[in-house]
């Protein structure tokens, strides 16, 4: 049975179908050209099939490739061998592009500096050399292997994860409901800075000093600036303003000690997610998309999709680590077998089935859009498939979600 005759996802038409199939298979080839040894920084178009051992019969076949054999994508699910990959089931989700070490250790010692600097995690930069998201930036972006750029990505991604940390879910850190509106307020301000009237410019600024959560979301956009044009800052903002009124619609959950319905969760967690990260692909490997094109219902559609699920795979291996939160945690597993009065396993397996099916359903209509849109598009699309192969890659084997006695 090919692959796309057992999507479960929206399906599309036979024509549409058939040019997706040979766009895949392409895609399998340039995937495997882009791997290590290989020309590492070409763009590659939209890879196919899930990882893992026995999932071979669900990729979609390309004609047989020579340069394919004997060398094979770091494999996600064979590889891993980290706590959490024994609780995770298989993911239906691309191997990630390429490992290299040296280039992740390299940008996350340059953030662990950059953190000691703005002062957040103070007392805790063990836990976040740990974590190792210069890991995720090597994993998930694999179009440069310019540490610059990985970095600016990387402060970006820190210090909205500490504005998380910090105010919205963990206890240990400070984080209270009761103060959360307040605290995104001026975090927002950070990233958009307000003109007060003069007699109100020096408290304004020493508000924002004050707080190293403010102070690190205002240095990783100014440091971003070398990188990215005026469109591309906007987009930024404007998807962590959202992120963070997805912050606020979890606070309350918590204050109310209320289990979301599923489709509110899922609703929640396509804006509570790393659509920010995704949202810099582009500046990463130093080109633009335009915002007509970044815009356009259709794309938005497949990167939201993408972002959800990439973020459901957080859920999925950050369970362990929220098990031990004082606070109400959130995660898919725990507001479906709430709602579906399930087993926590029976809930794990129905919350792979909801991620594999948006990542099938991106696959698909990410490759449509790549044939009829610009080639900036199709590399952007591209640069989401990695980024979900990359960020699986990363969650099982990071310390955040692999030894609890960290998180
Ligand atoms: C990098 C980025 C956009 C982070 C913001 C959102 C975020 C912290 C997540 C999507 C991760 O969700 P969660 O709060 O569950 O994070 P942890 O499991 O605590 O890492």
């Amino acid at each position: 049975m090919s692959l796309l005759s057992r999507m479960t996802a929206p399906a599309a038409g036979h024509d549409v179908a058939r040019l997706v199939a040979a766009l895949l298979s392409e895609g399998a080839r340039e995937a495997r050209a882009a791997l290590p040894g290989r020309a590492a920084s070409r763009p590659s178009r939209v890879p196919t099939g899930p990882t893992g051992l026995g999932t071979s019969a669900a990729r979609v076949t390309a004609a047989p490739d020579p340069a394919a054999s004997g060398t094979a994508a770091p494999d996600s699910a064979a590889s891993g061998t980290a706590a959490s990959d024994a609780a995770v089931p298989e993911l239906y989700c691309p191997p990630p592009l390429r490992d290299d070490p040296a280039l992740a250790a390299e940008v996350n010692e340059r953030l662990l500096d950059w953190a000691a600097e703005t002062g957040i995690y103070v007392g805790r930069l063990e836990r976040v050399r740990a974590t190792d998201f210069g890991r995720l930036m090597m994993l998930a972006h694999p179009g440069t292997d310019d540490p610059r750029r990985l970095l600016a990505a990387a402060r970006c991604a820190l210090a909205e994860w500490a504005t998380d940390d910090y105010y919205c879910d963990d206890e240990t850190m400070g984080s209270r409901p009761e103060v959360l509106g307040s605290h995104l307020g001026l975090a927002y301000t950070a990233m958009d800075p307000t003109h007060p009237p003069l007699r109100y410019a020096q408290q304004t600024d020493q508000g924002l000093r004050a707080d190293p959560v403010r102070v690190a979301l205002r240095d990783s956009f100014a440091r971003l600036a070398p990188y990215a044009d005026r469109t591309q800052v906007t987009r930024l903002r404007q998807e962590v303003a959202a992120l963070f009124v997805a912050y606020g619609q979890e606070g309350a959950w918590r204050a109310e000690e209320r289990m979301p319905a599923v489709w509110e969760y899922l609703a929640h967690r396509q804006v509570n997610s790393f659509v920010p990260c995704l949202a810099l692909i582009d500046v990463v490997d130093g080109y633009a998309l335009t915002a007509a094109e970044y815009d356009d219902p259709r794309v938005r559609r497949a990167v939201s999709m993408a972002g959800t699920a990439s973020t459901l795979v957080n859920d999925l291996y950050s369970m362990a680590k929220e098990q031990h939160s004082a606070g109400l945690d959130f995660n898919l597993p725990t507001v479906v077998a709430a709602e579906e009065r399930c087993s926590p396993r029976e809930a794990v397996e129905r919350s792979v089935e909801i991620h594999d099916e948006l990542v099938r359903t991106f696959e698909v209509e990410a490759a449509a859009l790549t044939l009829t849109g610009s080639p900036a598009l199709g590399r952007f699309l591209a640069g989401v498939w990695s980024w979900l192969g990359g960020n699986r890659e990363w969650h099982g084997g990071s310390a955040r979600y692999n030894d609890a006695s960290r998180a």
